[in-house]
């Protein structure tokens, strides 16, 4: 793992949710690059089985505590990456949600403003309805759950502010990263099958996955080259999940008969996902020469991570 060599008039990088599955693999990309002075933040002590980056630990809801944090930090540029994630936690703790994914980015942004920031905004396909899909940057948006309700109220809070921002906009996020705080769907079918279980994957459901990793790298394509406005930064398959559950059980040589089509109308999660999802990516490919992996080599990526995380 690359470390920061020392700051000879490096750009401050502030990344918040260092410790999540997006944040680990930014602080990972960061390093290896070296062109900034990475700072990172998350709840509590940092979960990077690395250092070489200064980690503050910043609860983001404590508005008093970013202001101190940001003014004496002075970022140049901030990727705001931290949010409650938990898309049927967020419908059944509506205030945790604001608080976290709505409030704590309007503190960000009124620190960021003194000090002329560019702020980079990681957002989501569920600010969509889903009624249709890939959709590019003009889409309109309207959420179906209270988790994409939030990030469209943060969306609009980084839109109206007086200095530079960017919104990096992606769909269903895979990867694994150290001590993550939730799974996600490559993993979960893996090890569902591994266990011989029975699961239900749905097939009306549409997303662009995206590797982590590519991820990270379109947001810092944005970082390094000052790009302002929103971008859609996701995987170039469009795809169903229970297609993605085929593909990794073909993949890693697992049972497929365990894998039973349904559609979503059957499935009794708190919070509603949209249907018809997935993103037009050519505004990034030819703006920021963002270059995203095919969903299979991104599995085959995945597959040498967790070779490597469990030898
Ligand atoms: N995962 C996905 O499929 C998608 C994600 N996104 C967006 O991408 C971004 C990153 O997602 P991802 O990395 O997958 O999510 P993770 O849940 O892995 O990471 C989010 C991080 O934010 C941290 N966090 C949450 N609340 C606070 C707070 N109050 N103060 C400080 N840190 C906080 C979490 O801390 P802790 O670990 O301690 O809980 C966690 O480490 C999010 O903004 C999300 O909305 C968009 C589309 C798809
Ligand atoms: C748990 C489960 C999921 N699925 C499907 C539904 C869904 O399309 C996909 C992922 O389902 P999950 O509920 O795990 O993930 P979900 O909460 O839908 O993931 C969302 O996370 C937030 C942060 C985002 O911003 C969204 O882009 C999206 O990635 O897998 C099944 O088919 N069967 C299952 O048993």
């Amino acid at each position: 793992m690359g470390t920061n060599t020392p700051k000879v008039n490096k750009k401050k990088l502030f990344i918040t949710g260092v410790n999540g599955l997006l944040g680990q693999k930014l602080v990972a990309q960061l390093l290896e690059k070296d062109e900034f002075e990475v700072i990172g933040c998350g709840k509590g002590e940092s979960r990077l089985p690395f250092g070489g980056f200064k980690y503050v630990s910043l609860d983001i809801t404590d508005e008093a505590k970013v202001q101190e944090v940001l003014s004496e930090i002075k970022p140049d540029i901030l990727i705001h990456g931290a949010a409650m994630t938990n898309v049927d936690e967020c419908e059944l703790n509506q205030e945790a949600a604001y608080d976290a994914n709505v409030n704590a980015t309007s503190y960000l942004l009124q620190a960021s403003e003194k000090l002329n920031t560019h702020f980079i905004f990681v957002s989501t396909d569920f600010i969509f309805s889903g009624e249709e899909g890939p959709l590019d940057e003009e889409a309109i948006a309207k959420p179906v759950n209270y988790y994409g309700e939030t990030k469209l109220k943060a969306e609009q809070l980084v839109m109206n502010s007086t200095f530079k921002w960017a919104i990096a906009r992606t769909v269903l996020v895979f990867g694994i990263a150290h001590d993550m705080s939730r799974s996600n769907i490559i993993l979960w079918v893996k090890s569902s099958l591994e266990s011989g279980k029975n699961i239900q994957v749905v097939d009306d459901q549409y997303r662009t996955p995206t590797l982590a990793e590519d991820l990270a790298a379109g947001c810092i394509l944005i970082a390094e080259q000052g790009a302002e406005g929103v971008y859609n930064i996701s995987g170039s398959d469009f795809m169903t999940p229970y297609e993605m559950a085929i593909m990794t059980a073909d993949y890693f040589d697992l049972d497929k008969s365990l894998i039973a089509k349904v559609d979503s109308k059957i499935f009794t999660q708190p919070a509603k996902r949209p249907l018809k999802t997935g993103f037009i990516i050519e505004k990034a490919r030819k703006e920021l020469g963002y270059q995203p992996k095919t969903f299979r080599t991104a599995i085959g990526i995945l597959a040498k991570q967790i070779i490597l995380a469990s030898s």
